[in-house]
């Protein structure tokens, strides 16, 4: 299977004429132009504060149609778990420059990413392989695990890997004009990052995954709304990206120990039992009902105030 992928991604197109790459009919960039944060250098991500403790990344190569090489595997886990730590975040907003969201995979990175000898022994081949699989799951579980709420703001195409990408993601919005494809059978692959995980478990009906999965067919951003994988649908992405931040703001001025708490809590309850799940939260607000924020949010709501809470 790696191999055949390997021989696609030799003769792919990123890699060996990135200047016919159709990115010049339609720009939708941000009109807010806003500096990286220095503290986040990446190649393939752009990480900007847009409002008081809401980070933005950005999915930042649109001339390759923010597809996923091997340093976007090892970015996005980076730039996740220093996020997870970092008091001056509360709230992340995921977008994509450029003309889409992002055509998934970077099938001209493939013979890069996953590299072997080809007259190797096949169970010698195989156990190189594995770990480059299990770093990629790495990938979008340090989303799914980052202490901040991560909203996906998705515009035009989001492809094979980016549906991976999205649902290991707290809150889904997408543009009018976005539209998903689980394109991996389609390469020859059983998605094997997040998607047949974590799908059926955000809509909740396994037959239209398993259709969406085994025939790789596209669909709009109405029927991902009507079946619950987008909250909301917005005309342009513009709109989008700032429903998005809006959002993230409103979610950043609440107490960051009770969001981080919700978060952990509900990711644990999705992979567990009820009792399990009421376990794990008796424990966790054995706690944190010892916080300062729950006599700061009750003081505040009672004397009709907005409550403003320290870093964590
Ligand atoms: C261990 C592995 C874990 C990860 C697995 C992940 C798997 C996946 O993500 S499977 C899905 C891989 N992606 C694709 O198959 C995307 C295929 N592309 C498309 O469907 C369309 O190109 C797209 C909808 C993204 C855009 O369509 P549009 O009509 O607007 O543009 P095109 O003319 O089709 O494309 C422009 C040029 O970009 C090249 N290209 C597109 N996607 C990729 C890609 N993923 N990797 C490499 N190159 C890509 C396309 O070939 C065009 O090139 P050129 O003809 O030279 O202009």
């Amino acid at each position: 299977m790696f191999r055949n992928l390997a021989k696609i991604g030799r003769s792919a197109s990123f890699s060996q004429a990135p200047q016919n790459l159709k990115t010049s009919t339609v720009h939708l960039q941000p009109v807010r132009a806003m500096s990286a944060l220095p503290n986040y250098k990446f190649e393939t991500l752009k990480v900007t504060s847009p409002k008081e403790f809401v980070y933005e990344v950005t999915l930042n190569r649109p001339d390759a149609l923010n597809s996923m090489n091997k340093e976007f595997w090892y970015e996005v886990p980076a730039c996740f778990n220093q996020i997870s730590t970092d008091t001056n975040c509360r709230a992340v907003v995921i977008t994509g420059s450029g003309r889409l969201f992002t055509a998934g995979l970077d099938l001209s990175s493939i013979a890069e990413v996953v590299a072997f000898e080809e007259d190797e022994d096949v169970a010698r081949r195989s156990m190189k392989i594995m770990p480059t699989i299990r770093d990629f799951q790495k990938t979008f579980t340090a989303i799914e695990k980052c202490n901040k709420p991560v909203i996906a703001a998705i515009h035009n195409a989001c492809i094979g890997g980016g549906v991976d990408l999205i649902t290991s993601c707290d809150i889904r919005y997408c543009t009018k004009d976005a539209f998903f494809q689980i394109k991996e059978v389609d390469i020859g692959l059983a998605a094997d990052v997040g998607t047949l995980q974590r799908l059926p478990k955000i809509v909740g009906n396994d037959s239209l995954v398993r259709e969406l999965v085994y025939t790789a067919r596209r669909f709009q951003s109405d029927e991902a709304l009507s079946f619950g994988l987008v909250s909301r649908v917005f005309p342009n992405r513009d709109a989008c990206v700032s429903g998005a931040i809006e959002m993230a703001e409103l979610i950043a001025s609440k107490s960051p120990v009770a969001v981080t708490g919700s978060k952990v809590n509900m990711v644990y309850s999705r992979d567990h039992g009820v009792q399990e799940g009421l376990d794990f939260i008796a424990v966790w607000n054995q706690g944190m009902l010892q916080s300062e924020d729950v006599m700061k949010a009750a003081m505040a709501s009672m004397q009709k105030e907005t409550p403003k809470f320290s870093k964590l």
